[in-house]
């Protein structure tokens, strides 16, 4: 069982506009967060986000407590939401078993202690997207099905970006204190994330792209308005976004994404759409 975890910095505009393709992968992207018997983590200083793939083979993952939260325990001032996108499997956490299959979630509250991971199946494992960010208060931890997410119908095919935004941890749909999470399915042919683009200086964001095949690629697109650039994502890379960015992608095939936010409130629709006047 190994559980690493990489730190990233935060990286600021006048900085980000500067880097190059593999300075700009450096400071955002995460790549192939899913390996076989691994909890591999980042831990982003952009509002101290975790970001990790779990994947448990033979034997179940434990996260009791990592050196960068200084905390004797993971969840001690965490909370946390899981997203399994792979074969069934099981989470244990504060003396409970939770079953999540394909696309269901776990909202985790503050103090629950050690996380275990389990697949059901060595040959078709679970794949659990973990999220944690610090949290104030303690929230009850809920299993979240994919009918009870909060789903927001967007886009058109005209547009190429008909979709429907799944929202799992909303508040509308189960309490918590700064983690929004949620996972967003096109129509067939529909091809374009989150454009018009937005940004929001009061959240960071992560993007999660899944469900590809091996030769599909994301364009996504970063950067202030004024200064975008793009990173080339494959299947199970995530990407980083700043509040002062935009995060918007399109696909060379069919794909799905988990987007995941937290910082200073809990309003999904607080963002500030960009004019497609002001995109350079
Ligand atoms: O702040 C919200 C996030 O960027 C995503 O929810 C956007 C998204 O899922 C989409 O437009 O498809
Ligand atoms: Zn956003």
């Amino acid at each position: 069982m190994t559980i690493s975890v990489s730190v990233r910095q935060v990286v600021g505009p006048e900085d980000a506009a500067r880097r190059d393709t593999q300075g700009l992968r450096d400071g955002f992207v995460m790549e192939d967060l899913f390996r076989p018997g691994e909890a591999n983590l980042t831990y982003s200083h952009l509002d101290r986000m975790i970001v990790g793939g779990v994947m448990p083979d033979t034997k179940p993952i434990e996260i009791a407590a990592i050196a960068q939260t200084g905390t004797e325990r993971f969840l001690d001032r965490r909370e946390a939401a899981i997203v399994n996108i792979g074969g069934a499997g099981t989470v244990r956490v504060g003396g409970k078993a939770y079953e999540l299959g394909f696309q269901e979630a776990l909202y985790i509250g503050m103090g629950e202690g050690a996380l275990s991971f389990a697949s059901r199946n060595q040959g078709e494992p679970a794949l659990f997207y973990l999220l944690s960010a610090p949290a104030h208060r303690t929230c009850p931890t809920v299993h979240i099905t994919r009918e009870m997410a909060r789903k927001v119908v967007v886009g058109s095919a005209e547009e190429s970006n008909a979709r429907t935004i799944n929202q799992y941890v909303h508040p509308d749909v189960c309490d918590s204190c700064q983690l929004l999470v949620g996972l967003t399915m096109f129509e067939p042919g529909s091809v374009w994330n989150t454009m018009p683009a937005h940004v929001h200086d009061r959240r960071m964001e992560v993007y999660l792209y899944f469900g590809m095949q091996e030769q599909t690629r994301i364009f996504h697109f970063m950067g202030e308005p004024s200064e975008t650039r793009h990173v080339v994502l494959k299947n199970h890379d995530a990407v980083l976004s700043p509040g002062w960015s935009i995060h918007s992608g399109a696909g060379t095939g069919r794909y799905a994404f988990i987007w995941a936010m937290a910082g200073d409130n809990m309003s999904f629709t607080d963002m500030d759409k960009v004019p497609m006047e002001d995109l350079r």
